[in-house]
């Protein structure tokens, strides 16, 4: 490779080098969170490109960002394949261009699900401690990649008494259990979704189901539920009744306008950013059942690919 080559960083290498850790992920996502919602040019991120592919059950999405704290400059490209899991692939595949931003050269080429896969999971972590009001039982809807990185990283920031998973295929629901038992967490399958969530604190949704698997009436007071999934849109896992009743904060109202105008066409008020609350310019009603409806954010990806390339340069000593 010619020294000035750009890094290629593949997923099993950020796994196997542990380049990416949930100590510093969880800050630098709350940073930039933060830095999202306030008025400032901390972070430029243009409303991301997303194009359906309804021939092929496909999306194609396209994510640039800046971070100027973190002189972080990025573009994720990411698809959503539901199929994918037939193939033994992720559903989810992307790759990351880190750019100097000073020169616009690019630095590295990383691939991209790692990165989706945690730094999904930090952003609900980040709005779960601004949000949540009980951390004591934690249900997740879903038992894919997004129900593992989301039972982890939750349970590494509130140390859950309990960890209850729920799939629409029983089996894998066990699954997931059992390799959360294995890691020494105390983990139950449910096979009634209902069942799983009465009286959690905290409740996860991620999965592809294009109808609502989380239903209002089933949710005790005071919940947070992180709604992670995007089946035909971002808002078709919890029922109208919970969107409704609940007080409802996203990751960037610019990208809400058209990713969540389903919801926004319904009447249904969005109550701003998870970065406001950080910021203290809005406060959290936490007696209320909360929502963080997760879209996604291009900056999240440009701060954990600049994570994952400056550990790398650090224990290779580059
Ligand atoms: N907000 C964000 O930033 C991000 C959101 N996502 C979204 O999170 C969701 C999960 O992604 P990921 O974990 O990577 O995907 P996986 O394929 O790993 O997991 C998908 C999960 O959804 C379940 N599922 C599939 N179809 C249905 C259905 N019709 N009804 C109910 N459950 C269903 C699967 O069960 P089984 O395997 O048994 O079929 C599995 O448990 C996706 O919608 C994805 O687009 C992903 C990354 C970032
Ligand atoms: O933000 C993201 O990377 C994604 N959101 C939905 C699928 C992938």
């Amino acid at each position: 490779m010619a020294d000035n080559a750009p890094l290629y960083l593949t997923d099993e290498c950020i796994r196997s080098n542990k380049l990416l850790q949930l100590a510093k992920l969880i800050p630098a996502i709350q940073n930039a969170m933060a830095s999202v919602s306030k008025n400032s040019d901390e972070v430029i991120q243009p409303p991301r490109t997303l194009m359906q592919i309804p021939s092929l059950s496909g999306v194609l999405l396209s994510m640039p960002a800046f971070s100027k704290n973190d002189d972080a400059l990025a573009c994720k490209l990411v698809t959503a394949y539901p199929g994918n899991a037939d193939k033994g692939l992720p559903s989810i595949l992307g790759t990351v261009l880190l750019f100097d931003p000073t020169t616009g050269k690019v630095s590295a080429i990383m691939d991209g699900t790692e990165i989706t896969t945690w730094r999904t999971a930090a952003a609900s972590a980040v709005a779960t401690k601004y949000l949540h009001n009980g951390t004591a039982v934690l249900a997740i809807l879903g038992s894919g990649t997004q129900a593992q990185s989301h039972a982890e990283t939750l349970d590494y920031c509130f140390g859950f008494q309990q960890i209850r998973i729920w799939n629409h295929r029983f089996e894998k629901a066990q699954k997931l259990t059992e390799e959360l038992i294995e890691k020494g967490k105390s983990a139950i399958a449910y096979q009634s979704a209902e069942e799983c969530v009465k009286n959690a604190d905290v409740i996860v949704t991620a999965t592809f189901a294009s109808s609502p698997i989380l239903r209002g009436k089933w949710i005790k007071p005071g919940a947070h539920i992180n709604a992670v999934g995007a089946g035909i849109n971002h808002h078709s896992e919890l029922d109208a009744e919970l969107y409704q009743t609940a007080h409802i904060y996203t990751d960037t109202m610019a990208s809400a306008k058209t990713e969540l105008k389903g919801l926004l066409d319904l009447g249904i008020t969005i109550q701003g950013e998870v970065g406001d609350i950080i910021n203290g310019t809005k406060s959290a009603e936490r007696e209320r059942i909360t929502v963080f409806q997760s879209l996604g954010m291009a900056v999240e990806d440009a701060v954990s690919a600049k994570l994952i390339y400056d550990e790398y340069k650090k224990i290779k000593k580059l």
